[in-house]
């Protein structure tokens, strides 16, 4: 699903890769945590997998297409198979909960009759029922980070790609969010997600993908947050 084949990235301006000769693969229906300190690469690595990024060395594939050789006006069709879920919900805050959800689809052309179908499906998966016409200054954190995830997924992509999604959640809401994502893989998309959640990524013992100053430096099945021996 998507696979990195030596790939380095070094900034514009910057001596030292942001990442530095990495090669993974990860394969559809995959759960993959990406942990390391802060500045490691982990953003870096999603925003190559999303094309928002080129590599300056190396192959980065996915859904079967490389990424440097895609014309740009693929591009679009690139990203609405893979949704995005970030730390800070990034929620349009003048549309309320459904209109939020529903403009994910407006914006690909989807009909009405389409998604006045799918999304108050959605927003039922992401335990949001009732709650169509709040704002999102009328929700919680973790409604938000609902909305957010709703918003990622109605459209049904094969990957989901969140960049600390539990980072501005408590713990209790935090676990909440965990259980969807891990319901939305179940349903075989695959989620990527980078984090310094430690009892997190504890809890749900999935792959761990470790990045060290931009060098992948630890890639284990059913692993850990810190690794131990
Ligand atoms: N646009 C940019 N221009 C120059 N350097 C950048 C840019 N974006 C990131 N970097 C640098 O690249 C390195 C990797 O950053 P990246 O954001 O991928 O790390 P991260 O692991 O996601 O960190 P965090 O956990 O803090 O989000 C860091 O040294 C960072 O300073």
């Amino acid at each position: 699903m998507i696979r990195f084949e030596n790939v380095t990235k070094v900034y514009e301006g910057q001596k030292r890769p942001a990442l530095a000769d990495v090669s993974l693969e990860i394969h559809k229906g995959e759960f993959v945590f990406l942990v390391g300190s802060s500045g490691s690469g982990k953003s870096t690595f999603l925003k190559l997998a999303l094309r928002e990024l080129r590599p300056s060395r190396g192959r980065v594939f996915v859904a079967g297409k490389e990424l440097n050789r895609l014309s740009s006006w693929k591009v679009p069709k690139l990203r609405r198979q893979i949704g995005t879920v970030f730390q800070d919900f990034r929620l349009l805050p003048n549309k309320t909960v459904f209109e939020n959800v529903a403009f994910a689809l407006q914006v690909i052309g989807r009909p009405r009759s389409h998604i006045e179908r799918v999304v108050p499906d959605v927003l039922a998966l992401v335990g949001l029922d009732g709650k169509e016409d709040r704002m999102p200054d009328e929700l919680s954190g973790g409604e938000q980070q609902r909305v957010a995830v709703a918003r990622a997924f109605v459209n049904r992509p094969k990957i989901l790609i969140a960049d600390e999604p539990t980072g501005n959640l408590d713990p209790s809401t935090s676990v909440g969010i965990m259980k969807l994502l891990d319901r939305i893989n179940r349903t075989g998309t695959t989620v990527i997600m980078a984090t310094h959640d430690a009892k997190i990524v504890d809890q749900m013992r999935k792959r761990v993908i470790e990045l060290e100053g931009g060098r992948l430096v630890r890639d284990q099945n059913r692993g850990v947050y810190g690794y131990q021996g």
